[in-house]
Parts: C-alpha cells; sequence; structure tokens
C-alpha cells in the first residue's frame, strides 16, 4: 500500500516485497529482478546481459538502473525500482545489470531486504585489464567534454609506487568488495563469469550461466559469430545479427612494461584473497 512507502525508509519492511509486481492488461508483468549483474565496471556487463537476452525465458531491463547505488534513485522506493524493469512474460526471469553495485559498499545489504533470493551474476576480467579499460572509459568521456586527462603512467604510479589513491586500482581489489557481497550473500548465489573467456569464446560462458540460473538449455553455439571488423564476438538473434555499440572494445593505452609488472605483482596478493573466497582461480597475470 502506498502508506507502507512514506516511512523514512524508502523500503517496506523486511520480509514485506508485496510492491513486487505491475501486472499489465496484455498480461505482461513488471517486477523485481529475479536476477541481477552486480558488475564489475567493464567487466562484459552489457556482453553479458545481451547474450542472456537470447533466452526466450529471459527479460532484461535495457538501461542500467543504478537503484541500490544512487541515493536519488534509492528515495524514490522500490514502486519506483520495479517500473523500470522490463515487461515480463509469465515464466520469463527479470534480470537488470548495474555495474557500479558490486563496488558500492551499501548495496549487498539494500538488495538482500529486497530480494534474499537473487541470482546475482558476477562478471570479472583480469584486475589490470579492468584498470586499463576503466581509464580508458574515464579519459575518453574527459576528451568529448574537452577536460584534460592525465596520461596512464600517471595515475598508475605515485612516487615509483602503485598509487593506491586511484579509484580504479580499488574497484580491481576483487575480494574486498566480493567479502562484502558475502555478509550477506551465500556463495552459492553468486555465479562468477570469466570475462576474458567470454571475450575469446563466449558460448561455454553463456551456458554456464544458463546451468546456473537452471534455465532449460537453449541458447546455441550458431547464436555467436566472430565479427573481424569489430574484432570481437557479436550476436545473431532469430536471423538477425547486432554487435555491441562501438563504446565496447576500445583499444586501451599501451603501457610502460615496468609498469605493467608493477600492477600485476600488486594484483597478486588480492587476487590470492579472492580465489580463496570463491574456492576458485582465474587465468589473471
Ligand atoms: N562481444 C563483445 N563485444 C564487445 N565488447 C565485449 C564483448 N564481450 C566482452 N566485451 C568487453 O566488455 C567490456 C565493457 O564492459 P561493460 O559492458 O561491463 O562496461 S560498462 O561498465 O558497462 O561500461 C569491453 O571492454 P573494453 O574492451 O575495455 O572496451 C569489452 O572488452
Amino acid at each position: 500500500t502506498p502508506a507502507a512507502y512514506s516511512s523514512p525508509s524508502p523500503l517496506p519492511p523486511p520480509g514485506d516485497n508485496g510492491s513486487a509486481g505491475v501486472v499489465h492488461p496484455n498480461g505482461t508483468v513488471q517486477r523485481l529482478p529475479d536476477i541481477v549483474i552486480i558488475g564489475v565496471r567493464k567487466g562484459g556487463t552489457r556482453a553479458l546481459i545481451e547474450m542472456l537476452s537470447l533466452h526466450s525465458a529471459v527479460a532484461a531491463a535495457q538501461n542500467e538502473v543504478h537503484f541500490f547505488d544512487w541515493e536519488s534513485h534509492f528515495q524514490k522506493g522500490l514502486p519506483w525500482y520495479v517500473r523500470q524493469m522490463p515487461y515480463a512474460l509469465p515464466g520469463q526471469l527479470t534480470v537488470e545489470k548495474t555495474p557500479a553495485y558490486f563496488t558500492a559498499g551499501k548495496v549487498p545489504g539494500r538488495l538482500h531486504r529486497v530480494n534474499p533470493d537473487a541470482k546475482l551474476l558476477l562478471i570479472l576480467r583480469d584486475p589490470t585489464e579492468r584498470v586499463l579499460s576503466d581509464y580508458t572509459q574515464v579519459s575518453y568521456n574527459r576528451l568529448l567534454k574537452h577536460k584534460r586527462h592525465r596520461p596512464i603512467e600517471e595515475v598508475l604510479v605515485k612516487d615509483g609506487e602503485v598509487n593506491l589513491d586511484y579509484k580504479a586500482l580499488n574497484r580491481s581489489l576483487y575480494h574486498v568488495h566480493m567479502q562484502n557481497w558475502l555478509r550477506y550473500f551465500p556463495l552459492g548465489s553468486v555465479h562468477v563469469v570469466d570475462g576474458d573467456a567470454l571475450i575469446r569464446d563466449p558460448f561455454p560462458e553463456v551456458q554456464r550461466v544458463e546451468r546456473f540460473l537452471r534455465l532449460p538449455p537453449q541458447i546455441d553455439a550458431s547464436n555467436f559469430y566472430f565479427n573481424r571488423t569489430k574484432g570481437f564476438y557479436c550476436l545473431r538473434d532469430r536471423g538477425r545479427e547486432r554487435c555491441l555499440h562501438d563504446s565496447k572494445g576500445r583499444a586501451h593505452p599501451r603501457v610502460a612494461p615496468d609498469i605493467l609488472h608493477k600492477l600485476y605483482r600488486f594484483f597478486h596478493e588480492p587476487n590470492r584473497k579472492f580465489f580463496e573466497l570463491v574456492g576458485r582461480t582465474f587465468d589473471w597475470n
């Protein structure tokens, strides 16, 4: 009832997510997501949600919703969140992706209160590669706004050491953020997608996601084809071919080998901690 949302907290009391759906005359329903792609920023979240949308039992939100991490959105309350969701057919699972969720401290607790049974997809890349991708995106946006951007070496290193003040570096400390998620969600609720593998050969990774979500296997090898111009796999959906937007798959800056090695070394211990947390290793530098 609307009164429930006029309380100081934008969320109803725990266990009450009765707001959960808006049913439309055509039989579709907008409801809280069953699946949330929580990140990581630049991990391949767009590719993942597009690939998952190939499945007929998945309805995906088009835009990043930023409900749990942006206060201005969060204050609008659950009914607003639900209205950002796609129109799902009966039997379809709803999914949204907001890459910033993974590294935003308040998100796991908030999401857990709304849907403790949510299935979480986390797509990760080699942490160094992710930093370079993050840097590339930020400098590209600054360039568009005619703002100055600092050369990569200047942001990565300070007084000869890895610059811990650089925010993009923190976002690649996967164990720190994962620990925060595991305070609220059991490991079994999180499936980690190997973002580097998804770039090289998406189909097996997508099959693993299908299995985790207990979806009947439906996505097929023929849904993917390598586009040599783009240099990435693109999608074939009922005969129609499409690649991701040009903002996906940008060239990264060249970094001096000694700095690159410093970064690899820096991430070695955090990576080990992450592998321990999730009981699995990844092929990172
Ligand atoms: N098939 C396919 N086509 C194009 N791009 C692909 C694909 N699969 C994964 N990727 C990688 O996705 C990276 C962008 O990640 P995100 O979508 O998570 O970025 S964002 O956080 O939403 O901005 C993007 O990072 P960059 O290469 O650094 O641009 C891509 O490497």
